[in-house]
């Protein structure tokens, strides 16, 4: 119950940002055999071509962590320092939960699009079906759509399958625990490494403990596309979370993180058994900016269809972040404290001028 009072005042912030519905509403995918105007971008070869940027950018991929390794919380401090991002392996989680989940989001997916319409997300709502929520900042559509849970997602899924819809909301709902139990084991690595266990910053520990942290589970699909040379499956942009935690399916590409060192993207190649996790916005601002908040995007592909679930870790919405400072890190705050829920407003507002706003430096 604490929970869910949690997660409604975070759905307030969007609320007071209401999206229009065309920003809402996912194109019918289905029935559209030619890239319409209103999703063709003006891309360049590295924009869309995979083979092309592993070939030419000479860039690394991101780290691959065992987190079994005696070394784990070093590797996953120094990939979040340089690249903000980094692929899990031995994270713990069985294999068949992962599929499971996968196989109720193309389930959901591939049903017709009036049937999923049934489910969308209220122009000032936060979850159901719909538009990636950074729709209004681009003047083109993405090729992608998705499905925002936070807590039980009964009630939006009751819309779409009045009476089939629990075996789907067991799933998340079991899910979201245990991502949230390799989350909250991710937060307390990242707390040490950054050294913060000392003084004053001793009350920030609980987000590594604490069972009233939010998580937000998001499976999204990126179906195929008639001119990936022209299509973007997910615009450029920074996670709003502390961190996620992303399955991608085994099939198709599209993942890019970019390289702030080399400036180039570099793709995510899908491997068996591992997760993708990134930081984003909220671990930026704890960290003092030492976390990267990694950038990424999703390209299209032109036959396969593409599945990914992101689990977004947040803290409740009425928690303050504030950067880490003191002990080794003593240096000046880059960024005044915000509760959650203040950022959350900012971003739906500003997106990615929501860091800078909130900069101590201005
Ligand atoms: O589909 C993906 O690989 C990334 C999804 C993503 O970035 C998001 O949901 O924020
Ligand atoms: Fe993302």
């Amino acid at each position: 119950m604490f929970i869910f009072e949690k997660m409604a005042t975070l759905s307030e912030a969007y609320r007071e940002h209401p999206l229009n519905l065309h920003h809402i509403i996912p194109l019918d995918f289905s029935s559209a055999p030619n890239l319409p105007e209103s999703h063709a971008w003006s891309l360049s070869k590295d924009d869309h071509d995979d083979d092309y940027l592993s070939n030419s950018n000479g860039s690394p991929s991101i780290p691959i962590i065992d987190l079994m390794d005696p070394n784990a919380m070093e590797l996953i401090g120094h990939a979040c320092e340089n690249w903000g991002a980094f692929q899990l392996k031995n994270h713990g989680i069985p294999l068949s939960i992962i599929q499971e989940v996968e196989n109720e989001a193309k389930r959901l997916f591939a049903l017709p699009a009036d049937h999923k319409l049934k489910a969308l997300r209220s122009s000032g709502g936060a979850t159901g079906y719909g538009s990636a929520r950074i729709s209004p900042f681009f003047p083109k559509f993405m090729w992608h759509e998705g499905f925002t849970i936070m807590g039980s997602p009964s009630e939006d899924v009751k819309k779409i399958w009045p009476n089939d819809y629990a075996r789907f909301c067991d799933l998340m709902e079991n899910y979201q625990k245990q991502m949230k139990v390799l989350a909250e084991q991710l937060t307390r690595m990242m707390l040490n490494f950054l050294d913060i266990s000392n003084g004053e910053n001793k009350s920030q520990w609980d987000i590594g403990s604490s069972s009233n942290m939010c998580g937000v589970v998001q499976p999204n699909f990126y179906p195929p596309c008639p001119d990936p040379t022209r299509a973007m499956g997910l615009a450029p942009h920074t996670d709003t979370s502390l961190f996620t935690i992303l399955h991608q399916t085994q099939t198709a590409t599209g993942l890019q993180v970019f390289n702030e060192g080399t400036k180039a993207w570099v793709p995510v190649h899908p491997h068996r058994n591992l997760l993708v996790v990134n930081t984003g916005d909220l671990f930026h601002i704890m960290s003092n900016a030492r976390f990267r908040c990694a950038l990424h995007r999703v390209t299209t592909n032109k036959t396969v269809q593409r599945y990914s679930v992101a689990y977004f870790h947040c803290p409740p919405s009425d928690y303050v972040v504030f950067p880490l400072v003191g002990g080794v890190n003593n240096s000046v705050a880059r960024f005044r404290g915000v509760t959650v829920k203040e950022y959350v407003g900012i971003k739906s507002k500003n997106f990615g001028e929501a860091l800078s706003l909130i900069s101590t430096s201005n």
